[in-house]
């Protein structure tokens, strides 16, 4: 047994919020990979920043629970700008489950709702600093996300920068990798996907979480 490896209960940030590392949970994640790549309805994200809105190259989908017996197209709202839904794809839906279940064998009790999924074609694709702190996710939302494809960077910056707390907290995320931000995380702390230009190859986030109001 290592024993400075990396514990799944193991808190990675210094203060305010909770991240933990729940390491490779999945295997076939290359296959999956190819086929939500393949099969899903990428569409361009729109960001607004110092009141002007971009198209990312970053595509994503947004995929949760529907109502059933409704054939108009649900979308959903957050950060100013409206999003359709989809209904769970099968994989997803499954990994979820597989996602839910390893977080109560930790003692986390989650019950995702929706799932945003990003895909970055290339390194040059990223996600600026941003806190999941709509409040449609609710106080200390739990978000849990896997990874696929390529390996990116994955950096953590309070919010508030002060001697404490001045040093970022970096991981890198790999291919299978499942990272759980929950506590304070959303209120206190700011996380990116740094662009790279050492990186050619592609990835895709599957980020579980739980809306409020949601159909
Ligand atoms: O791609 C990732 O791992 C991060 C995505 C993210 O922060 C988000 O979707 O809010
Ligand atoms: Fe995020």
């Amino acid at each position: 047994m290592d024993l400075f490896a990396p514990q799944p209960t193991d808190n990675l940030l210094p203060c305010d919020g909770i991240v933990n590392d729940l390491g490779i949970m999945l295997s076939d994640d290359r296959a999956l990979y190819q086929q939500l790549l393949d099969k899903l309805p990428w569409q361009s994200d729109q960001v607004t920043l110092f009141g002007k809105t971009h198209i990312t190259t970053r595509k994503i989908v947004w995929m949760g629970d529907t109502s059933s017996g409704s054939d108009q197209a649900l979308t959903y709202t957050y950060s100013g700008h409206t999003r359709p839904i989809q209904p769970w794809h099968s994989s997803v839906f499954h990994v979820k489950q597989l996602i839910e279940q390893r977080l109560l064998e930790l003692g986390i009790a989650a019950q995702f709702n929706s799932c945003l999924l990003n895909y970055y074609p290339s390194g040059e694709d990223g996600m600026g600093y941003h806190a999941d702190d709509e409040p449609e996710l609710g106080h200390q939302p739990i978000i849990a996300s896997l990874s696929l494809g390529a390996t990116r960077k994955f950096v953590f910056k309070h919010k508030a920068h002060n001697k404490k707390t001045q040093d970022k907290v970096e991981l890198y995320l790999e291919s299978g990798q499942l990272v759980v931000m929950r506590g304070d995380t959303q209120q206190y702390w700011k996380h990116s996907i740094t662009k790279t230009k050492k990186v050619d190859e592609g990835r895709i986030s599957l980020t579980f979480r739980h809306m409020l109001n949601h159909p």
